[in-house]
């Protein structure tokens, strides 16, 4: 199981959050990603975890203020990207136009999606992965593999119906291991999750009991 944790914009550090993914995916021998802010990327990449941007832009260089290019992310580090989050929905043409700068900068990528039906349109745009979030379990205490698990199920089917070599990872309120376990059992490949580590007070101790579901 691949554990992606979004740091979004919640008021941790994201060094020590870091050294603590790097520290525990290296004693349990798990794949462990932190996404945080743009600016912190090379603080993050520095720590030698495995890190991803929160989100690229569908632009190339050239006249785009404020836009995060994909080369600038991948030059800070990141090997990996989220795309349309649900805190950050893009367009269709726009989730295309940025995997397309994804691609580019050789960043692995995660298309995020509400529901089956938007994981299949991710999916028809060739990620590496989708990941199937109910919004309005995000955030929450109850995870989406328990809450939901058709909707984990549903999103599995549907992206393998289309590019069965495309992963599919579910997020939302999974925070224990006994969540990701649940998710593994729906046939998730991984799972996004943030304020499980990135608000614990001890983010180390949350990313251990986490593994202890792989
Ligand atoms: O990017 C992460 C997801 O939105 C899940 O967030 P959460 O773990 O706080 O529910």
């Amino acid at each position: 199981m691949f554990i992606l944790v979004n740091l979004k914009a919640y008021p941790c550090d994201p060094v020590a959050v870091a050294e603590a993914a790097r520290t525990v995916a290296d004693a349990h021998g798990v794949r462990i990603a932190v996404a945080p802010q743009a600016a912190h990327l090379d603080r993050v990449a520095a720590t030698g975890v495995e890190t991803w941007a929160q989100h690229v832009a569908p632009v190339d260089h050239g006249s785009h203020t404020g836009h995060t290019l994909a080369e600038a992310a991948a030059d800070a580090g990141a090997t990996g990207t989220l795309l349309n989050h649900s805190e950050r929905r893009l367009t269709l043409a726009d989730v295309d136009g940025a995997l397309d700068a994804a691609a580019r900068a050789d960043l692995a990528t995660v298309v995020c999606a509400n529901n089956p039906e938007q994981v299949a349109a991710a999916t028809a745009l060739g990620p590496d992965a989708v990941a199937v979030e109910p919004p309005a379990l995000i955030g929450g205490d109850v995870s989406v593999a328990t809450a939901d698990p058709d909707i984990v199920e549903g999103a599995v089917a549907a992206a393998d119906a289309i590019d069965p070599d495309v992963a599919v990872y579910c997020g939302a309120g999974v925070s224990t291991g006994d969540d990701l376990a649940a998710a593994a059992d729906l046939g998730a490949e991984g799972v996004l999750l943030a304020s499980g580590v990135a608000k614990a007070d001890d983010p180390k101790a949350a990313l251990e009991q986490l593994v202890a579901g792989v």
